[in-house]
């Protein structure tokens, strides 16, 4: 398994290092590092920091920031920027941008398990300016062009 830098910023963080779930799982659980309940309204957004920093150094990847499914069905708390992109080259603190998209308010409890990092490869490429395309099947044709079924 490929490893990456990680800083612990939180010393709450020392004992719960993200850990993957199951041997098939894709995420990495992120914890609100907070010192007391906070209650995001409904509609509200909050920074919350994670008591972690990564530099994952190598350009060939990138993480992301992904909802956790229940805690987006089940309460709307999602993501004000809807994805978190975290850059192989960032060394600052993880933060969770965290939306109450939700009707009701919502009190997210000190080191509960809020958002979820995933590690995935990136392909850096440069631009060949060009007049024209190669022919291809789809050509131009996209937001539903091959019909609704
Ligand atoms: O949910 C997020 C999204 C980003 N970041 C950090 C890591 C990322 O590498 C950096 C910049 O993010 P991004 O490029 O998406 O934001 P920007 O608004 O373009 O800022 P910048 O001008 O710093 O690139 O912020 C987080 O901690 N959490
Ligand atoms: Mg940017």
């Amino acid at each position: 398994m490929k490893t990456i830098d990680v800083k612990i910023l939180d010393p709450r963080m020392k004992e719960q290092l993200p850990a993957y779930a199951t041997p098939g799982s894709a995420g990495l659980d992120l914890r609100a590092c907070i010192d007391a309940p906070l209650t995001i309204k409904a509609g509200e957004t909050h920074l919350v920091p994670t008591g972690l920093a990564i530099h994952i150094a190598d350009p060939a990847y990138a993480a992301m920031i992904l909802p956790r499914s229940g805690m987006g069905h089940k309460h709307g708390i999602v993501l004000g920027n809807l994805v978190g992109l975290i850059d192989s080259d960032y060394q600052g603190q993880l933060m969770v941008s965290t939306w109450n998209r939700g009707q009701n308010d919502f009190t997210l409890n000190p080191m509960e398990r809020l958002a979820q990092l995933v590690i995935v490869p990136v392909l850096q490429v440069g631009f060949n300016v060009v007049e024209e395309f190669g022919d291809s099947e789809r050509g131009i044709g996209g937001f539903g062009s091959t019909g609704k079924h």
